[in-house]
């Protein structure tokens, strides 16, 4: 019998439901469920951009939902999803921090490292901040930054002498200092073209960011034994999978200027 969704006991067992990542990540992800069985995320693997939001796998009784990378999390911590793949990126930014972050967190467990969609989180400017940038943080004074992610950004530079103004962007954070928007950004690197064609220099690399498998935390007490062949499937998928080095094509060091 097919799954419809919304059903959510469709004549037995209800599938495992894995959120999967849209956009630059999937085709990696969906490579690694391909190859521990998933025989529905071959065509993600292979880089069709599917209508559907949710693909159901009835040989390996797994459904996989198709969501933005951040949403990921979400479906996750609240139960929609027994598993999820997303960046590292997008778990620390929802950790928050004491002003903006969750006070209660649900949930979510980081079960493993698949390693796809490696990338940096920096802090970049320009040129001729990237000496003074040491001493900088150090300083009281103002520090104005644009970035995706205030959580990190505030939890990474907040805290010190300095008074840091976390100016949220939502894209094309290169733009802010460029035009006197804010004297640095906290932003993903993974070829380090996009700073290189806009005239910016990494000053620090904050964390390294690959995608990691988090589990619903009841769903694991609960379903471990469906739930943990598999991740470790997914794992295992992950070490075979060939070298990929993106977050170091092309690095400038940090603070080069
Ligand atoms: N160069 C990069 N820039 C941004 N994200 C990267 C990069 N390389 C790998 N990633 C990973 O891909 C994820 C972002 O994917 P993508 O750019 O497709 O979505 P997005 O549009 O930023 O996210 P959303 O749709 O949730 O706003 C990041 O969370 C990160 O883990
Ligand atoms: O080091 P690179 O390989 O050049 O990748 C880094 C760029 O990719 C991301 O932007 P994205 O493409 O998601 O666009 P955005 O500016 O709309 O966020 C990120 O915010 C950087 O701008």
């Amino acid at each position: 019998m097919r799954y419809v969704p919304g059903d959510s006991r469709a004549g037995g067992e209800r599938p495992l439901t894995l959120a999967l990542p849209k956009g630059r990540m999937l085709a990696e992800v969906a490579a690694l469920c391909a190859r521990t069985g998933i025989a529905a995320a071959a065509s993600l693997a292979a880089g069709d951009d599917p209508e559907a939001l949710v693909l159901v796998d009835e040989a390996s009784s797994v459904r996989l939902l198709l969501v933005r990378p951040g949403d990921v999390w979400s479906y996750v911590a609240f139960g929609a999803a027994d598993l999820g793949i997303t960046g590292k990126d997008v778990l620390e930014e929802k950790a928050g921090d004491a002003r903006g972050g969750w006070l209660d967190p649900p949930g979510v467990v980081e079960l493993a490292d698949l390693g796809a969609g490696a990338c940096r989180m920096v802090v970049a400017g320009p040129p001729a901040g990237a000496g003074l940038w040491p001493w900088r943080r150090l300083q009281a004074g103002r520090l104005r930054v644009a970035t995706k992610y205030p959580a990190c950004a505030r939890r990474a530079l907040g805290g010190g002498p300095a008074e840091v103004e976390v100016i949220p962007l939502a894209g094309s954070v290169e733009l802010a200092p460029l035009v006197g928007l804010a004297d640095v950004i906290v932003d993903l690197v993974a070829t380090g073209r996009t700073l290189r064609a806009h005239g910016l220099v990494e000053y620090e690399v904050l964390f390294n960011s690959t995608a990691r498998l988090i589990a619903n935390e009841a769903s694991l007490r609960l379903q471990e034994e469906r739930l943990l062949p598999l991740a470790e499937g997914l794992e295992a998928a992950a070490r075979e999978a060939p070298a990929r080095q993106p977050a170091a094509e092309g690095r400038e060091s940090p603070c080069a200027g």
